[in-house]
């Protein structure tokens, strides 16, 4: 039976929340200790831990089938993979930045500029689209030193709370990308493979929709539970069930993380009482 390869970052940003989706997912895995390899007991799958760089070129020389890395990786190596899942962590921004202390008349500010980057071919691509000739200082990492000790006049890198930024007394210019990590794919995959994709990425969007939704249980009056099942969506329509004290019914629905507190407070306009909520492990729709 074939086997499905998956490249993961080995250690990093991407490596804790990567594995533990594939848990979640139900794939258990033997790791030795400073193994590069690893297999499933319970899952016809083999994991390759490689440095991120690594992994889009991987990929595309189908060394590996699928893979989990960053969109701003992707779009850097810019080899031709196709996105299965956006998988919604390792969210991130890549911005120019300059000095704080500068001032920033727009972007013309980097004509003639030099400015230091792990990402040349985005930061080359968006210049040549705005017009600027600026000089790219390719660096592989802590970018944001570049200013302070005279080695370029900006930046372009990753950015999320900022406060890397402000320890290195830059200012965040132009926002260039967002990104987050991306299960990608290559090309022409054996109908096998796919179908062991397909199984996958089944797994990966139930624990998916399971974070982003809470189970909600909640009591009120008979005469308020149509209201109250206007504002409760559910996964098709709340179950509303009779509680012993006559007069009153107990509702359970399902809600988006994202939506929690509007809709708890429409509930609790709408004469909902002993709310309780709870998370929810799988969520198959
Ligand atoms: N501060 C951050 N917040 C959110 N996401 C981030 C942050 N920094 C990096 N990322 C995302 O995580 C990815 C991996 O970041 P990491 O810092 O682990 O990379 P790395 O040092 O190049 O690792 P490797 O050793 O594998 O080459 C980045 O490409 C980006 O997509
Ligand atoms: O805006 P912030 O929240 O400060 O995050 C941005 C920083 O995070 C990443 O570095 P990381 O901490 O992963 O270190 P590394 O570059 O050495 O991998 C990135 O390279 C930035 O330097
Ligand atoms: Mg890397």
């Amino acid at each position: 039976m074939e086997k499905l390869r998956i490249a993961l970052q080995k250690k990093g940003r991407l490596h804790d929340d990567s594995m533990k989706l594939l848990k979640e997912a139900g794939i258990k895995f033997n790791i030795g200790s400073g193994k590069l390899v690893a297999q499933s007991p319970n899952f016809p799958i083999e994991v390759l831990f490689l440095r991120d760089d690594d992994i889009p070129q991987t990929i595309a020389d189908k060394v590996a089938d699928i893979g989990v890395v960053g969109e701003n990786e992707v779009e850097e190596k810019d080899f031709k993979l196709t996105i299965a899942k956006r998988l919604g962590f390792s969210k991130c921004r890549i911005s120019l930045a300059i000095p704080k202390a500068d001032e920033y008349p727009g972007l013309e500010y980097f004509q003639g500029k030099k400015v230091a980057t792990s990402y040349p071919v985005i930061l080359k691509k968006y210049f040549a689209e705005k017009n600027i000739s600026a000089n790219i200082h390719e660096i592989a990492g802590s970018v944001e030193i570049a200013p302070g000790i005279g080695l370029a006049d900006g930046i372009f890198d990753i950015v999320s709370s900022g406060s890397t930024l402000v320890a290195n007394r830059l200012k965040e210019v132009e926002v260039v990308m967002q990104s987050e990590a991306l299960l990608v794919q290559a090309e022409d995959m054996s109908d096998e493979k796919k179908a062991l994709l397909q199984e996958l990425l089944f797994r990966i969007n139930a624990v998916m929709a399971a974070s982003s939704n809470k189970y909600i249980l909640l009591n009120a009056p008979n005469d308020k539970v149509d209201e109250i099942v206007k504002v409760l969506p559910g996964m098709k329509s709340p179950t509303v069930l009779p509680l012993a004290q006559e007069g009153w019914s107990s509702i359970h629905s399902v809600i988006s993380e994202k939506q929690f507190w509007e809709i708890i407070g429409k509930l609790k306009d709408n004469g909902a009482e002993g709310i309780l909520t709870f998370p929810i492990e799988k969520m198959i729709l």
